[in-house]
C-alpha cells in the first residue's frame, strides 16, 4: 500500500454534539487505519475531512476475545508502517445469549453467513435474547510516550520496542431485528436502537448515538486535553 506525502493541517477539528473541538496535531497528519471504507465515512463526518487521510492498510488482526489487543497491535504494526501518527478502529457485533458471538470474528462471520443469516439464526431461537452490542475500540498512536494505561492487556504486553498506545471505546447497546433501512454498512441494517436501525439514520444520526460516535468523542476529548 502507497502512503501519499500530505500538505500537513495543523488541526483536527472535532464536531461534537455541543461543541466544535481543534485537535491539535504537531508533527503530521492523522491517519485513520482501515480497509472499510463505512468506516471512513463516519470518521471524516466527525472528524475535519481535510486533517484525517485515510490508509487503508491491512494490519495482522491477532487472535483475541476482545478487541483492545486487536486495536493496540494493529496500531503499533500501523506506527511502524507509516511512521506518524494513527488511528485504528475495530469494531465487533456482541450478542449477549451467545457469550459476545461473533465479536472479534464479525468481519469473518460478514464474510461468510452474512448478516441477515446471524439476524435469521438469532430469531429462530425462541429462547435466545434479542439483546446486543456494538463496540468500537481505537487505538491512537504516535510514537510519542504516552502516560501508563490503566489497560490491563497493555500493562501485561510491556514492549519497550513498541511505542505505548492509548485506548478508547465506544459502545451501544440495542436488539438483533430482520434487516430495515439503506445507510451505514455492515451489520447497520439488523441492529435496532430506540426504534431505528442504525442504517435508518445518516452518518451524522449515527455517529451520536453509535459506538464509534462515542470512541470517537472519547478520542477528541483526551487528544485536545493532550
Ligand atoms: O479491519 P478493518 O480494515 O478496519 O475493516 P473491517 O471491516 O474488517 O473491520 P472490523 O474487523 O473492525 O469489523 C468487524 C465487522 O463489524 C462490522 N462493523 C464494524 N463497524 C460497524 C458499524 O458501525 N456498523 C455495522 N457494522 C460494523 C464490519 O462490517 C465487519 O464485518
Amino acid at each position: 500500500m502507497e502512503v501519499h506525502a500530505n500538505s500537513i493541517p495543523s488541526e483536527i477539528t472535532a464536531v461534537t454534539n455541543q461543541h466544535t473541538v481543534a485537535l491539535f496535531v504537531s508533527a503530521d497528519i492523522l491517519r485513520y487505519v482501515t480497509t472499510n471504507s463505512g468506516k471512513v465515512r463516519e470518521a471524516r463526518q466527525y472528524l475535519d475531512p481535510d486533517a484525517i487521510k485515510s490508509l487503508s492498510y491491512d494490519y495482522t488482526e491477532i487472535q483475541a476475545t476482545s478487541l483492545r489487543p486487536i486495536a493496540a497491535t494493529g496500531a503499533h504494526e500501523a506506527y511502524h508502517y507509516t511512521d506518524s501518527p494513527v488511528l485504528v478502529d475495530d469494531a465487533g457485533l456482541f450478542i449477549d445469549d451467545f457469550d459476545g458471538f461473533p465479536g472479534p470474528y464479525s468481519a469473518f462471520v460478514e464474510n461468510t453467513l452474512g448478516v441477515k443469516t446471524v439476524q435469521r439464526v438469532v430469531e429462530s431461537e425462541s429462547e435466545i435474547s434479542r439483546d446486543a452490542t456494538f463496540r468500537c475500540v481505537l487505538a491512537y498512536c504516535d510514537g510519542e510516550a504516552i502516560e501508563p494505561s490503566d489497560d490491563e492487556y497493555l500493562n501485561t504486553n510491556t514492549d519497550t520496542e513498541t511505542p505505548p498506545v492509548k485506548l478508547f471505546t465506544g459502545e451501544v447497546s440495542g436488539r438483533i431485528v430482520p434487516p430495515r433501512g439503506n445507510g451505514g454498512f455492515g451489520y447497520d441494517p439488523i441492529f435496532e436502537y430506540d426504534g431505528m436501525t442504525l442504517a435508518e439514520r445518516d452518518a451524522a444520526e449515527k455517529n451520536e448515538i453509535s459506538h464509534r460516535g462515542r470512541a470517537l468523542t472519547a478520542f477528541a476529548e483526551w487528544f485536545q486535553a493532550r
